[in-house]
């Protein structure tokens, strides 16, 4: 196998990683070169750690790389394998896929533009009016976003939200069950053949099966309900599977499973990098300036952005693309399992292997990136102002924030337009100043591990203290307008 280091007799490795394990695999990267392995009490890893790599091995060779690891209780008992970031590679998952592509393609994303608009604005005004709960703010925005988008509902006042309540408890839920160590019949597979009522583990996976099946049937059938009784919903992606019958294939319980797959993979994702997108303007205050410049110069002030301004705001969508390479929320990405023996460079790479990308240290490799802990969207701009993405190995996109090969994020193109959107309105309405502390001195948030948090497959920035201040009069109430308008469309 690739070289890696050296571990301990039946351990192997395991004892060598700490919380952030994307650190040490930069580390052991600088000793060990871009591709290194590692032995997890027995069972064998790789960790990727250049866009070479990945792309020969996740792109180029993507019949053997496309697999997830089994997660016997996450994804074979509480999801029934239909939960799709985890599904295994096989035919149910390209039907999922297939499905959820349509929706989500770049062709469909016209359909999501007005709620993002209306959800962008209401997010605004509310972190205007409550700047110290920006990070809840953020995070009841985006399940509020998310939400509309798959389900087609008006926006929620709160977190607490029935739905996104049991979305979040279900994911939160399934990640933790992915856990190394969380069940042992992940080290010892024949477990699973006991019966229940030997095994309150799986009893207890197998009714939880039961009960978010039965939910997320509900929210679906809700969906079809208004339909076919003329009530006019937001335009979702439901709403769009429903239209398309029988073409997809899909059982009920597909469905349902899909919808829920889409709202979980989307909500933690996308409300964390907004969270690092109010860090970097706090730490990088002159970005912030020049694309209010921009947004002068191309909106004005006598209305809000709107996503059909994209064309014409190259900095800003600069913005987006530093966005997601310097706060990667999923700084090892979602991890792999290949499904035959392999060989790569002269390494032998047995089938069943682990595979991770060090998406983190990737997107600060000074040599792809140089000074990589600097929020610099000129890095994607040309010296005429515009979008530059000439980087080998990240299909255009400039970043590997969403994967690789088959598995690339599907949500891509709905994740993109809502990080745009959110930017656009709020930098067109607000600056982002520091607080002070009891003292008067300034409150500067650091961007180092010691300020993140690890929510198992997600990190975030720590909440800070900042003031979002209106950037000019009559912000405020440009913003209510559009708002209000859009709501009465
Ligand atoms: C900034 C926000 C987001 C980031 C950084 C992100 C990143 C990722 C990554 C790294 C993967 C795994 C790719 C791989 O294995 O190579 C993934 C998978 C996935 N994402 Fe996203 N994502 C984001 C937002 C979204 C949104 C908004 C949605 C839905 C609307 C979504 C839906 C999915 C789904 C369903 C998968 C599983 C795909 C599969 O396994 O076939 N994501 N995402």
């Amino acid at each position: 196998m690739p070289p890696g280091p050296k571990g301990l007799p039946l351990l192997g490795n395991i004892l060598q990683l700490p919380t952030f394990q994307f650190l040490r695999f930069t580390e052991w990267k600088e000793q060990f070169g871009p591709v290194f392995s590692l032995n997890l009490a027995g069972w064998p890893v790789i960790v990727i750690n250049s866009l070479e790599v990945a792309t020969d091995l996740l792109e180029q060779q993507s019949s053997i790389y496309s697999d997830r690891p089994r997660f016997i209780v996450a994804n074979e008992i509480m999801s029934g394998q239909l939960m799709l970031p985890l599904a295994g590679y096989g035919s149910l998952w390209k039907k999922l896929r297939k499905a959820s592509h349509e929706g989500l393609k770049s062709q469909s994303m016209p359909v999501y533009q007005r709620s993002q608009e209306i959800e962008a604005a209401i997010l605004v005004e509310n972190l205007i009016n409550r700047p110290e709960l920006w990070a809840e703010e953020i995070k009841r925005s985006t399940a509020s976003s998310i939400k509309a988008v798959i389900y087609g509902t008006p926006p929620i006042a709160s977190i607490d939200d029935p739905v996104v309540a049991f979305i979040s408890e279900m994911g939160h839920r399934l990640v933790t069950a992915t856990m190394p160590g969380a069940y042992l019949v992940e080290l010892f597979p024949k477990m699973l053949y006991l019966p229940t009522w030997l095994a309150s583990w799986k009893r207890e996976a197998m009714e939880r099966y039961e009960e978010s099946t039965k939910k997320l049937k509900g929210f679906v059938q809700h969906v079809r309900e208004h339909a076919e009784n003329g009530i006019n919903d937001r335009p979702s992606f439901t709403g769009q599977l429903c239209i398309a019958g029988d073409r997809h294939q899909l059982t009920q319980t597909e469905e349902a499973w899909l919808t829920g797959s889409i709202f979980v993979a989307g909500f933690d994702t996308s409300s964390s990098t907004f969270q690092f997108f109010i860090l970097a303007m706090r730490l990088f205050p002159g970005v912030m300036k020049k694309a209010q410049a921009e947004l002068d110069r191309v909106v004005g002030r006598q209305r809000v952005p709107s996503v059909s301004d994209r064309d014409d705001l190259p900095y800003i969508r600069a913005t987006v693309k530093e966005l997601l390479r310097w706060g990667v929320t999923l700084p090892i990405g979602v991890p792999r399992r290949s499904q035959q023996d392999d060989y790569y460079n002269g390494h032998f790479i047995p089938k069943g292997t682990l595979v991770l990308v060090n998406t983190w240290g990737i997107h600060h490799d000074p040599n792809i990136f140089p000074d990589p802990h600097e929020f610099r969207p000129e890095r994607f701009l040309d010296p005429t102002g515009t979008i530059d993405v000439d980087i080998p190995g990240t299909r255009n996109q400039g970043h590997a924030a969403f994967g690789f090969g088959r598995r690339l994020c599907v949500g891509m193109n709905v994740a993109v337009q809502f990080q745009f959107i959110n930017i656009a309105t709020l930098l067109w309405a607000a600056n982002i100043e520091p607080a002070y502390d009891q003292d008067g001195q300034i409150i500067t948030p650091t961007n180092s591990p010691a300020g993140w948090v690890d929510e198992g497959a997600v990190v975030r920035p720590a909440p800070f203290r900042c003031n979002i201040v209106p950037r000019f009069s009559g912000a405020e109430a440009i913003l209510s307008r559009a708002r209000e308008q859009s709501l009465a469309d």
